[in-house]
């Protein structure tokens, strides 16, 4: 919007650069102790503004996470709420700021077990938080289930207890809470799944370190999001024309005509200045059927195509067909040095020979697998954070690891988590509507991991205000009004 201020991208703190922050806030002059003292404050307002006084047991764990425990303890009893704490350790055991804080709350400490929370209207967890060294379990995690078991809403403190803050992770039982309270930046676990289900609603809350610090930490993930990638973005201006907003090529296949029309018509409203779909002969009579706006080629007329520098863009794959020919068509491409988009087929046809693909991949290009497709290119073990990077720095390309929490990679280590897809995209064909936009916004010049990333998110906005019931025709239609808003 003309005048407004550009939003900073959200940065994702892993445990490790969260803790550079905090010692790099208490070098610039704030105590450890204050912000801690802050933290607490802060989580104890987030719930006083959301639920209304009544019996809460503050549950303490051995290190940082309960002292910020004991803090909220102390305000939740000095706004008037019934508070209960119980430990899983001896106070006596605690050290530093927690020792501090705990020392500081002068009601009873209980022993932490399923008893603790009988009778509560709400729990806090503040057992583990980034600190985490191994699943949870026993005490910790009976209390949590007995809280869970009867109902009772829980409040993590940071993360819930057992989430992996780096990956969203669950380690050992996990109970899932209806807030979560984390400080200065949220982290990786709480937008990738399983973590982003355990969160419930995330606050962030200022706890007074200041912003300057990211430059010394210098963050490789965001939260996806108009931040990220709203300078790169091209606008028309008055004197602009088509030519200057690059002509996307979308290769179809002679059966599924259906996957190369909805990526085609992606790719225009998307930006493109031109889109052509090339499709064999026999099945040039259905494509048609495509918006009039978009052009149509003959497959015999690739390699002319191909040759003219003006086509910029191509994408390959839906509806392509598993076949040699796919692969010479995707290998051609890469050697014309045209950017790229790889998806469904195009990248199916390099299962148990990746190399071939990686090799010849040296310009802009993005890959956009689901899970399966994925694990046709690239090991399927691990965490899907650490597994996208990899892949991403592999194959030389933008990596963008489909579902609910996508995941796009770039192969320099920068990533990007989406959070604004509805459940109802899992449906047909709404894959090759992200492969058409990605292509879309790669013909206009944007770099593979922008494009990539804003395709992701127009994606998922537009279903977002289609709602329930949505199929992938009804995408491109609604990336528009997408546009006009951003
Ligand atoms: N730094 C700051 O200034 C600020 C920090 N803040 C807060 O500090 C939190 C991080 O604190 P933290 O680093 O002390 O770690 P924390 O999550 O309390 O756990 C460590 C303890 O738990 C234990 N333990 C771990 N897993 C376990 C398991 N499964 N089962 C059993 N035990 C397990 C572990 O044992 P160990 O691995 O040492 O054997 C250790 O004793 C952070 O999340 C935020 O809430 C805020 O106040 C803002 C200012
Ligand atoms: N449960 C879900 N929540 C949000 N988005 C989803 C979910 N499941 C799938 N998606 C998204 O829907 C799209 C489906 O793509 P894909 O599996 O390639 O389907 P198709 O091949 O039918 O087009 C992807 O963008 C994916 O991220
Ligand atoms: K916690």
């Amino acid at each position: 919007m003309p005048g407004q201020a550009k939003v900073a991208a959200e940065a994702l703190l892993t445990v490790a650069e969260m803790a550079r922050a905090d010692s790099a806030a208490i070098a610039a002059g704030t105590p450890g102790i204050a912000l801690m003292e802050a933290a607490g404050r802060a989580a104890a307002v987030a719930i006083a503004r959301r639920w209304r006084p009544c019996p809460v047991t503050v549950l303490c764990g051995p290190g940082n996470n309960g002292g910020d425990g004991y803090v909220i303890a102390r305000w939740l009893e000095r706004a008037g709420w019934p508070v209960s704490v119980a430990s899983l350790i001896d106070r006596s055991h605690l050290a530093g700021d927690a020792a501090h804080h705990a020392a500081a709350w002068t009601g009873e400490i209980g022993r932490m077990g399923p008893a603790s929370v009988a009778g509560a209207g709400l729990v806090v967890d503040a057992i583990f938080g980034a600190g985490l060294s191994r699943p949870v379990a026993g005490i910790a995690a009976a209390t949590l289930e007995a809280a869970a078991a009867a109902g009772i809403p829980i409040v993590a403190v940071d993360v819930p207890s057992g989430v992996d803050g780096d990956n969203g992770r669950l380690r050992g039982q996990v109970s899932a809470a209806a807030l979560t309270v984390t400080f200065f930046r949220r982290k990786p676990g709480h937008l990738l799944e399983p973590g982003r289900s355990m969160c419930g609603q995330v606050v962030v809350a200022d706890i007074g370190i200041p912003a300057a610090v990211l430059d010394g930490i210098g963050p490789s993930a965001w939260a996806n999001g108009p931040g990220l990638w709203g300078s790169a973005r091209r606008r028309r201006g008055p004197g602009d024309h088509k030519y200057r907003f690059g002509h996307a090529v979308v290769v179809g296949g002679g059966r599924l005509t259906g996957a190369a029309r909805l990526a085609g018509h992606a790719a225009a409203r998307a930006g493109a200045g031109l889109v052509t779909v090339a499709a064999p002969d026999a099945a040039l009579a259905s494509y048609a059927a495509q918006p009039a706006a978009l052009l149509l080629a003959a497959e015999a007329e690739i390699p002319a195509l191909l040759a003219d520098p003006r086509r910029n863009a191509w994408l390959l794959g839906p509806g392509g067909g598993a076949g040699a020919a796919l692969r010479d068509q995707v290998l051609a491409v890469l050697a014309a040095g045209r950017g790229v988009v790889l998806d469904a087929d195009a990248l199916t046809v390099f299962a148990g020979r990746p190399a071939d693909l990686f090799r010849a991949i040296s310009g802009p290009a993005i890959l956009t697998p689901h899970e399966g497709e994925f694990a046709r290119l690239f090991p399927a073990q691990g965490e899907r954070l650490t597994r996208a990077r990899g892949a991403a720095a592999t194959s030389g390309a933008v990596v963008v690891l489909k579902g609910t929490d996508t995941i796009v990679a770039a192969p320099d280590g920068r990533v990007a988590i989406n959070e604004n897809a509805p459940p109802w995209l899992a449906t047909a064909g709404t894959g090759d509507v992200l492969a058409g936009l990605s292509v879309g916004l790669l013909a206009q010049g944007m770099p593979a991991f922008e494009a990539a990333a804003m395709a992701v998110w127009l994606h998922g906005a537009a279903a977002t205000a289609c709602g329930e019931g949505l199929i992938a025709d009804d995408l491109p239609a609604a990336i528009p009004a997408i546009l006009a808003a951003l």
